[in-house]
């Protein structure tokens, strides 16, 4: 299976200079979206997962069906404002503009695993900021996973996420 047939790359979104890749047609196709999904799985298999975690809104469409796979529970990272109790917040960069994530303090316990999972790997900023939430509660990080890595913008080996393991399904570069 090459997921790459249903990525569609759309040019100059949501700016000039930006090729935006866009999941929603892999998602279309019923059998790709579950194959992928189960790739995921086999990935957070090898971890020892207790938590998966996923930053709104795409990491929700990846990390929610990894966790009903898995029978694990799910973790929502929001944008600033948008979770009703207490929170910690980070702020953070990402190729196309800079925001702020929240996660709710009582949602991760001290020394649980944590499956990180995201539609896109990009600049980092978003998950670089995941995990600093997820930390900063005390969790562990046990691996980050991407249906898609812009390997030209070298996340994976940014100081701060190279000691991860890191998975993804299709590598544009
Ligand atoms: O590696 P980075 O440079 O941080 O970019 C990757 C992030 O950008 C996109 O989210 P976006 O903030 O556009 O939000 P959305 O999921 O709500 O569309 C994507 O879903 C990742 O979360
Ligand atoms: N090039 C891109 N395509 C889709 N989502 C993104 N998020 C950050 N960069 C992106």
């Amino acid at each position: 299976m090459d997921f790459k047939d249903y990525i569609t790359v759309i040019e100059d979104f949501p700016e000039e200079g930006i090729r935006f890749k866009d999941i929603t047609t892999m998602m279309q196709n019923g059998p790709v979206y579950r194959e992928a999904i189960d790739n995921m799985v086999e990935f957070a298999g090898k971890h020892d997962v207790d938590v998966i975690v996923g930053p709104e809104a795409r990491g929700f469409v990846v990390g929610c069906p990894v966790a009903y796979a898995m029978e694990k529970a799910f973790v929502p990272i929001r944008k600033e404002g948008k979770l009703p109790r207490e929170t910690i917040t980070e702020d953070y960069g990402l190729e196309y503009g800079e925001a702020s994530l929240s996660i709710h303090t009582d949602a991760i316990k001290p020394g649980q695993r944590v499956l990180i999972t995201d539609d896109l790997l990009a600049t980092g900023g978003t998950v670089r900021a995941t995990v600093q939430l997820v930390e900063k509660l005390g969790g562990v990080v046990a691996g980050l996973a991407f249906f898609i890595e812009l390997s030209y913008l070298d996340a994976r080996n940014n100081k701060d996420l190279n000691d991860y393991s890191i998975y993804s399904l299709v590598t544009f570069d």
